[in-house]
């Protein structure tokens, strides 16, 4: 198993720790694998794959897409280092609400996968960040959401105290006020 496998205090949140294989030109490692994700039970067909660059205290959340469209995400930090946040918005989950925050960074390779019904942002914790990431559901601008960062009803603990917000992501409701349909089913993802 090129990965190792851990569920968060959301077990719906996985985090993956690759198996890296260090020789004298540096390294190898798979980052995804549709099989060894399945026997987790993690089947996420994903469809595309996302970059992006952040230069200076940058925050970029937190995002979702509304059903249909709504993505599962499997993300990771290939340059710097994120503080990575995930929030159950499932309506009747036992932790709807709660959110859970792991570094991903270049140099320690983890991935963060998040089901749909999450939302999901990060704040850059070095002066620059690039961040790669897979969607199991296309990019749809109608079904684009969000809830500020700092709601007071999540009270997530940014490392940051004064991020770059883009004019979007500044304008963005409360979790109380969100545009959110996702319900929790048990045993069943998004
Ligand atoms: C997300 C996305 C954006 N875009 C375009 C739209 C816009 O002109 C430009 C920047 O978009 P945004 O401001 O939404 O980018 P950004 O704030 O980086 O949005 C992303 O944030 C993280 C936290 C996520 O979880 C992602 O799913 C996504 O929502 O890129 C696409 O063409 N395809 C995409 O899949």
């Amino acid at each position: 198993m090129p990965f190792i496998l851990t569920r968060l205090t959301i077990p719906d949140l996985v985090l993956v720790e690759p198996k890296v294989f260090g020789d004298e030109r540096g390294f190898f490692m798979e980052t995804y694998s549709y099989r060894d994700f399945a026997v987790f039970g993690i089947r996420a067909a994903f469809v595309q794959d996302n970059h992006s660059l952040s230069r200076g205290p940058v925050l970029r959340g937190l995002h979702y897409q509304k059903k249909p469209m709504a993505q599962a995400k499997l993300v990771r930090c290939i340059h710097g280092a994120i503080f990575d946040v995930a929030v159950d918005i499932r309506r009747g989950s036992p932790t709807y609400g709660k959110w859970v925050g792991v570094e991903l960074s270049a140099e320690n390779k983890r991935q963060l996968y998040l089901p749909r019904g999450f939302a999901h942002g990060f704040c850059a914790l070095t002066e620059v960040v690039e961040v790669v990431y897979k969607v199991d559901n296309y990019y749809s601008p109608e079904h684009d959401r969000g809830i500020i960062y700092n709601d007071p009803d999540l009270g997530i603990v940014w490392p940051v105290a004064r991020p770059l917000l883009s004019p979007k992501d500044a304008r963005l409701p409360r979790l109380k006020d969100a545009d959110n349909s996702f319900v929790y089913v048990p045993g069943e993802e998004g």
